[in-house]
């Protein structure tokens, strides 16, 4: 259901309540008949009009100002017009009434979530990115999140993805153009740096890739897993990042029976700090059932801080925790109650050797990240900066650089896939007896993968699923 009809459509443009002012929007493709009868007069087009908006009988429901955008020269692309009045709720709702009435020969329904933005990506005021950074910007909880969402809306996204597509096609046009002179195919790849070409591609897209996986961290935040054994401060450290108290803290081992979570920012990245409960065996029914979740915690995380307590050998349960997340999930070990430590033995905390990583038990050697070493006090707060600015990197985060644009996991999902064609196609290259259809074929699914973000390539599937999860009026 992308493309609903092409009748004139009208919305509450503002939230919802009280506001100074409040805007109803209505857009369609030839509006003029429906504002004369709507207004009783013709409006100038791109001027600001103060006039009574009357209902039917003539009454006043407000004053306020009307604006025409004749389209194309609007934000749909088709005539707009805007009633900007006062911003209360019974304002608005008998203006739209009014709206309705008065369009109702002409066929004016509600619009649907999105559907202005839907009409400016269908009439090309938008791509399909841009269209998406109209909602994330909306949506944005941060600032930093705000300033490279309107990035991605100004068409710097786009135009990196829109690059990099030409410069495939490019190559892939010189391929074919081969293809057609089979006794030149050999030495096609060395006339034309092929390869080195392809590697460059490669480069490129790997670097955006990297980029919009942070887009995508600013966006939806990251899932940062607290677990370790009981009582080694968990629910402390959670209370600590978070800046006050959200979980229950006690000296009885097995206080945390389920999940708490708390979103924290740091410098504009949104974190979900999950506390779980501590990991041990136990007969405790309840208890065990929130172990359990502790491990399905484990398995989602994006970063798990791996709590240990600082005065204690390192524990057994890391091997486990390391085999319970997802390959390439970054495992810090953070060595906890260190006050505790200098207050007992007289001197600093310091790494101890035998806190060398430990492996995996299913032998995913390689797949995790660096095992960073940390030591902190979560109740003296000791070592919480560095905590931070761990997490920070482990989010790929250089400090104080916010990313370049927002951008959504089907994004990545697309660059992925695209990535994939591109290794392929590099496959084929290496080949002595390189194949050059399978070679542009790879280039050309390549290219089209990239289309996917912008909505070169898209279906009304797809497109369905973005708009209406938009607000109304939007
Ligand atoms: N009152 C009001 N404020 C708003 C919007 C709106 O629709 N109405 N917007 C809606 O989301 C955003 C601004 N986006 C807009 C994008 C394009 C055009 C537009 O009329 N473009 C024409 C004319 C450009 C020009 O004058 O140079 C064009 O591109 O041809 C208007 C708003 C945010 N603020
Ligand atoms: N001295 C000191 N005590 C701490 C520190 N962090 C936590 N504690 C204490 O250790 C005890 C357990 O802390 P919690 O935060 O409840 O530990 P937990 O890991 O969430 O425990 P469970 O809920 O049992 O899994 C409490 O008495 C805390 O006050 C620390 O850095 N220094």
């Amino acid at each position: 259901m992308s493309i609903l009809d092409a009748k004139p459509i009208v919305a509450i443009a503002t939230a919802p309540g009280r506001a100074g002012i409040g805007i109803i929007r209505l857009s369609g493709l030839a509006l003029g008949p429906l504002i004369h009868a709507l207004l009783g007069q013709d409006l100038k087009p791109r001027h600001a009009h103060f006039l009574p908006f009357r209902d039917g009988d003539g009454g006043t429901i407000d004053e306020g100002i009307a604006i025409h955008f004749p389209g194309p020269h609007s934000y749909t692309g088709e005539d707009v017009l805007e009633l900007q009045g006062h911003g209360g709720p019974a304002v608005l709702r008998r203006l739209l009434q009014r709206c309705l009435e008065a369009g109702r020969v002409h066929g004016l329904r509600l619009a649907a979530p999105g559907e202005f933005t839907q009409r400016a990506f269908l009439n090309g005021r938008l791509d399909l990115a841009q269209a998406e950074a109209v909602a994330d910007l909306i949506d944005a909880s941060s600032e930093a999140a705000a300033r490279s969402a309107v990035a991605s809306l100004s068409g710097v996204f786009s135009a990196k993805v829109n690059d990099l597509a030409d410069r495939i096609t490019h190559l892939r046009i010189l391929v074919e153009a081969t293809l057609d002179f089979p006794e030149e195919e050999i030495d096609f790849l060395e006339k034309y740096q092929a390869a080195a070409t392809l590697a460059g591609l490669r480069e490129e897209l790997a670097d955006i890739l990297a980029k919009t996986r942070q887009g995508v961290a600013l966006r939806d935040g990251l899932k940062v897993v607290l677990a370790g054994e009981p009582n080694v401060g968990k629910s402390s450290l959670l209370n600590a990042l978070a800046g006050e108290d959200i979980a229950i803290v006690t000296p009885i081992a097995g206080t945390t029976r389920d999940k708490v979570t708390q979103e924290i920012h740091l410098d504009g990245v949104p974190l979900h700090i999950i506390d779980t409960a501590g990991l041990r065996d136990t007969d405790d029914i309840v208890e065990s059932l929130g172990i359990e979740r502790s491990w399905n915690e484990i398995a989602n995380a994006d970063i798990v801080l791996h709590l240990q307590d600082a005065r204690l050998p390192i524990q057994a349960i890391s091997a486990r925790i390391l085999a319970h997340c997802r390959p390439g999930v970054p495992v810090l070990q953070v060595f906890n109650k260190i006050d505790l430590v200098e207050k007992e033995s007289g001197t600093a905390w310091q790494p101890a050797p035998d806190t060398v990583p430990v492996q995996p038990e299913n032998g995913q050697t390689g797949t995790h990240h660096a095992l960073t070493t940390i030591g902190i006090s979560a109740k003296r707060g000791d070592g919480l900066d560095a905590l931070r600015q761990q997490l920070l990197q482990l989010a790929g985060w250089t400090p104080g650089e916010a990313s370049p644009w927002l951008a959504r996991a089907r994004h990545v999902e697309a660059l992925n896939l695209a990535s994939a064609h591109l290794e392929i196609a590099a496959l084929h290259a290496a080949q002595n007896d390189t194949v050059l259809d399978l070679f542009a074929e790879e280039l050309r699914l390549a290219h089209d993968a990239l289309g996917e973000i912008t909505g070169k390539v898209s279906s009304d599937d797809l497109l369905g699923m973005i708009f209406s999860s938009f607000c109304i009026g939007k």
